[in-house]
């Protein structure tokens, strides 16, 4: 029994990849699909929502996308035709965040029809689960947290589906809240699946372009590794300092989080009760400078910084500017990866052992 959750590079590149691995899951026992946006699609809704991207782009993005994929592209009409009202009727939510929160929840309901609807053509039967029914939030727009207590008493509509031998499908990185619209901040879809995980009582799968968590972002730093094991404390630090991975807000809800890559399945890392050891380099852009935090050591060779501590967990911090972010974080993360890191010592994934199962 696994959450699995698809971001947004997942259903907008790799979208047969992830219906294939959603089937071979279902096979081996329940399921609950959680499901992102189209890359690039909450921005767009963004500027929707702002008056500065025009509506007819994304209607045409997504119809392509559900062509491309064998899925009747008349099955989005209902939804735009939702959001086409939504538009035009503004004033009618009391404020601003409210009206830009159920503008940006459009992505995800759209990406769960499509994806509903590829499992369907799979011979797989799916459901779409309304998340504002499903997760109730503390109602701050643009960044909502989820009552776990309250919610709890929700889950029964992800089990009725199960139950009648369907695959739940649940947009993520939305709830509710007092009838209105919440969005659970950006990158939030891993959030929504390990909420589900907690509730469910089940582990998580969340599925992306990287295998899991390297030792520093792997399309910036070619000598990245792997980490096959990191401590809920260490993943919260380190997303928490601008690790891309994950979503800080998802290691908080306490799941056991598998991270696997789209067009492999590996597992790479298992955020859990346990470490590896292995440092982790992260970044955050902060306007013409950079900072470099380096989590789970306490000193960087050659580099003077101070040492700080966040649930047992030390890290290092380094500002550097901007435009020479990609050769610091290079020297930075073979400085303290080079002596101690022999790759040879540590398997390059724990796929060795672990492999996607429900
Ligand atoms: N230490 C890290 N380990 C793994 N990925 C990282 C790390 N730091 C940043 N990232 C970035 O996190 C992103 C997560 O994958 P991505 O495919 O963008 O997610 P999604 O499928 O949700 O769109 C990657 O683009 C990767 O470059
Ligand atoms: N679509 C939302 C939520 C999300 O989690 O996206 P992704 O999984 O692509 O990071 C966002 O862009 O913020």
């Amino acid at each position: 029994m696994i959450v699995v959750k698809f971001g947004g590079s997942s259903v907008r590149f790799e979208l047969p990849s992830a219906v294939e691995l959603t089937e071979r899951l279902w096979d081996a026992g329940d399921v609950v699909v959680v499901v992102s946006a189209l890359k690039g699609v909450t921005d767009a809704l963004l500027g929707l929502a702002r008056g500065e991207e025009r509506l007819d782009r994304l209607v045409g993005l997504h119809r392509e996308h559900a062509e491309r994929h064998g899925v009747e592209p008349s099955v989005l009409s209902p939804i735009f035709g939702e959001l086409e009202g939504v538009l035009a009727g503004r004033e009618k939510f009391p404020c601003g965040e409210a009206f830009t929160d159920r503008v940006l929840s459009f992505g995800e309901l759209l990406s769960a029809r499509i994806f509903a609807e590829a499992l369907k053509r799979r011979g797989l039967s799916a459901r779409i689960v309304e998340p504002w029914e499903l997760l109730v939030t503390d109602g701050n727009f643009g960044d909502a947290s989820v009552d776990l207590k309250v919610s709890a008493g929700n889950v029964s509509l992800v089990e009725e589906v199960l139950d009648a031998g369907e695959i739940p499908v649940v947009p993520g990185f939305v709830g509710g809240f007092n009838g209105m619209v919440t969005t659970l901040g950006r990158g939030g879809s891993d959030y929504t699946a390990s909420v589900l995980g907690r509730l469910l009582g089940w582990r998580v799968l969340i599925v992306s372009h990287v295998d899991g968590i390297y030792t520093a972002d792997p399309h910036r730093v070619v000598s990245a590794r792997l980490i096959p094991f990191v401590s809920r404390g260490e993943a919260l630090v380190a997303s928490r300092l601008g690790m891309k991975a994950l979503h800080e807000k998802a290691v908080s809800a306490g799941a056991e989080i598998l991270l696997a890559g789209i067009r492999n399945w590996n597992v790479g890392t298992v955020v859990g009760e346990r470490s590896s050891g292995i440092p982790v380099v992260v970044h955050r852009v902060d306007g013409e400078s950079a900072v470099i935090s380096v989590v789970g050591v306490d000193s960087v060779p050659g580099w003077d910084a101070r040492v700080r501590w966040e649930g047992g967990v030390p890290y290092v911090s380094l500002r550097v500017p901007r435009a020479r972010l990609g050769s610091y974080l290079v020297r930075i993360h073979d400085a303290v990866t080079g002596g101690l890191f022999d790759v040879r010592a540590f398997p390059s994934r724990a796929g060795g052992e672990l492999s996607v199962s429900a």
